[in-house]
């Protein structure tokens, strides 16, 4: 039995009594009062069931509404990715848009740096939602499409947008407000629902048909209480990084500032779509397993193991039920007890096959370069895709994308003549960390960063090895971007806010392996790049002198020199010294890909340049045109440099369609500039 205590924390003059004397009033010397007892029965009379919805109201926190600047960020994270999912689910490239405006509290409506209360409108053109779910959907928790089949997807838990109506009744006492379409000739419909909390049910305020301009899709409007702040983990930051990772899909955003930000689509593909599995037998708990055995529609042992988990034969079902004692035929309800333990047991020490991975979806090498190259700045950008792997029975994969560098026009910016500084001002220009991006089934995690398992793969490379600068324990210092995705079809969170990702060993060895592979390209390209950059300056020298020379030789030749054949010999003299066309090639000004760089860009001031793999992917089209390397080539012997000039310049057009940009260099070449042959040296 408990005493009843004070709320109040115990103050150091009323610390406990170290004689047996009777306890007194610190200041008054009285006798304190002795707390009150309750009993069985008593406390029996106050024991009645609690609603989800009253524990989530009351543990808001746990799932991501502890601040009103992460609550605004969680109810538009909730409404977007329920939009991506839906879309992606029903094959339409999804159109997004959001719309986040202030609600004046009273008077006119503050700045959005200021203001507490915040209208937010989703819009998607998603397949719609049929009209008896809306209600639940949008006012219970717990009621979702997606908790009860193994199949990668942004929601899990159905609880997610509800949490958000429910936080916005909460906070304003306004109701979730819904638009939704099944198609162009299905009419409109118009909701205002809000949660009974005792209950966990709708309630209905409005339903009517209304005229919509949109042939189908969503509309949903929440109005709660928040705090619009620019910078990391805000809105702005999770809608940038949700494009990075997510390049086929549009979005639309209209902050509260008045201002429209557009993410265009750059691929022009959906994701595959992720089948559906059973769960592999490695991944049950011993309780799901005994659940299972109950619920099962099998009449038999051996045919529950072969039809309710996946991997597992008729045949291997068998040879389980014998290696278990158990026979195959019996009735799956009556292994109990021991029995059931030990089939258990026999399933974990057999060797099944890891489970298939057509349930993932993972973003592939170049949709990832696409979205860093579309929304970050950078001269290199490199991407991996490890093959799958599990953890607990369930199938993963990995990918890792690095951003490195400045674009060419902030480094011509950087060169400008720097302006006198005050002391201290910019010094930490040098200091500057890496950025990590998270993402999980492509949502990115902008919270507990530290707790996260790709962040600790990160601390834990050795960048130096890459010719990147780390501290001891910290990220690598430079102008740099991380890029790492978690694709699961179930992504062990460490809490119910789903902001980072459980550390797992395999899951680690994976993001290690994939970050020292971006690593070691990253090395490649920086050590190749200094390397050409010091031969480009002796270049330079040389040619400063060539026409000083041809002068001094022509006079002493007295004037019968041809002068502008010694120029051109010199000329290749000094190329040739200085590394030949790789130098060119290293710095980006010879129009070819980054070589022995797989799924890599370079950035020059002339444009991008890509790799013939990540080109071959994106545009078939342009690939055919290349002969196959085996196929005899019918056309005029060309010299080597010249062939190689014009495949990169095809490999360079494939990336050039990539990133929609127009290929300055995909021009017909003058004849009076021909390719430089490769120098000897
Ligand atoms: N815009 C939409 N279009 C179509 N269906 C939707 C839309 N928004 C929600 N749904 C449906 O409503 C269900 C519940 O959504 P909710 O956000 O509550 O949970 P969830 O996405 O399944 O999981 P989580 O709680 O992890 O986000 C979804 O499973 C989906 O079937």
């Amino acid at each position: 039995m408990s005493k009843k205590t004070s709320a109040a924390p115990p103050s150091k003059s009323a610390a406990a009594p170290t004689s047996a004397a009777p306890a007194t009033d610190a200041a008054s010397k009285k006798p304190a009062k002795p707390a009150q007892l309750v009993t069985a029965v008593e406390m029996g009379a106050r024991q009645r069931e609690i609603s989800v919805s009253e524990f989530f109201t009351k543990n808001r926190h746990l799932l991501g509404f502890d601040n009103p600047r992460k609550a605004l960020l969680t109810c538009v994270k909730e409404a977007v990715d329920n939009a991506l999912d839906a879309s992606e689910e029903a094959g339409i490239l999804p159109d997004v848009t959001v719309r986040l405006e202030v609600v004046p509290t009273n008077g006119p409506p503050p700045p959005a740096s200021q203001a507490t209360r915040f209208r937010i409108t989703v819009t998607d053109n998603g397949p719609g939602i049929v009209r008896q779910h809306i209600p639940r959907i949008f006012a219970k928790l717990l009621y979702g499409s997606k908790f009860h089949r193994l199949r990668m997807s942004r929601g899990q838990q159905g609880i997610g947008i509800s949490a958000a109506g429910m936080y916005g009744q909460l906070t304003t006492g306004k109701p979730v407000k819904i638009i939704s379409r099944t198609g162009p000739r299905a009419a409109a419909h118009f909701f205002e629902v809000q949660i009974d909390t005792k209950k966990n049910e709708p309630l209905v305020h409005e339903n009517k048909q209304i005229e919509w301009d949109q042939p189908q899709g969503t509309q949903v409007t929440l109005e709660v209480e928040g705090k619009y702040q620019k910078g990391r983990a805000s809105v702005d930051d999770w809608l940038e990084q949700t494009s990075i990772a997510n390049p086929h899909v549009k979005l639309i955003y209209h902050t509260p500032e008045g201002e429209t930000k557009e993410y265009p689509r750059t691929y022009h593909e959906l994701p595959p779509a992720p089948r559906e599995i059973k769960p592999h037998p490695y991944g049950i708990e011993f309780g799901m397993f005994l659940k299972m055995l109950q619920d099962t529609k099998s009449q038999t042992a051996a045919g529950f193991l072969a039809s309710d988990f996946c991997r597992v034969s008729s045949q291997l079902a068998e040879e389980i039920c014998r290696a278990a004692k158990v026979s195959p035929a019996m009735k799956p309800r009556d292994i109990k007890g021991s029995a059931a333990e030990t089939l258990y047991q026999t399933i974990q020490q057999t060797k099944i096959m890891a489970p298939p991975t057509n349930c993932l979806s993972p973003i592939g090498e170049k949709a990832i370069l696409s979205g860093l190259y579309k929304q970050i700045k950078g001269e290199f950008y490199t991407a991996v895709s490890r093959p799958p792997a599990v953890y607990r029975g369930n199938p993963f994969v990995i990918e890792a994308g690095l951003a490195y560098g400045n674009r060419p026009e902030d480094q011509a910016k950087s060169q400008q003549p720097a302006v006198p500084k005050a002391e201290g001002e910019g010094e930490d220009e040098h200091t500057e960390l890496a950025r990590v991006i998270r993402y999980a089934n492509r949502v990115p995690l902008l919270y507990q960063q530290s707790a996260c398992a790709t962040f600790k793969a990160v601390l834990s490379t050795t960048w130096k090895n890459y010719g990147v600068a780390q501290s001891r324990g910290a990220l690598p210092a430079g102008p740099m971007v991380i890029f790492v995705h978690m694709a699961s079809v179930w992504v062990p969170f460490t809490s119910e806010s789903k902001e980072a990702i459980a550390d797992y060993d395999e899951i680690q060895k994976e993001i290690t392996l994939a970050l020292r592979e971006c690593g070691r390209r990253l090395g490649l390209f920086l050590r190749r790049r200094e390397r050409a950059a010091g031969e480009y300056r002796r270049r330079n020298i040389f040619e400063l002198y060539i026409e000083e020379v041809v002068e001094a030789c022509s006079r002493l030749k007295g004037g019968k020199l041809p002068k502008e054949k010694l120029k051109q010999q010199l000329q290749k003299i000094a190329t040739s010294r200085t590394g030949g066309m790789k130098t060119d090639e290293a710095l980006g000004r010879a129009g070819g890909g980054p070589e022995g760089l797989p799924h890599s860009i370079i950035v020059t001031a002339e444009g991008i340049e890509g790799d013939a793999a990540v080109a071959s992917q994106v545009e078939p089209e342009t690939n055919t045109a290349v002969a196959p390397e085996d196929e005899p080539v019918q056309e005029e012997p060309m010299r080597k440099a010249e062939k190689r000039g014009a495949k990169q310049l095809q490999k360079k057009a494939a990336q050039m369609a990539l990133f929609g940009q127009p290929n300055k260099r995909n021009k017909p070449h003058k004849p009076d500039k021909p390719h430089r042959p490769r120098g000897k040296k």
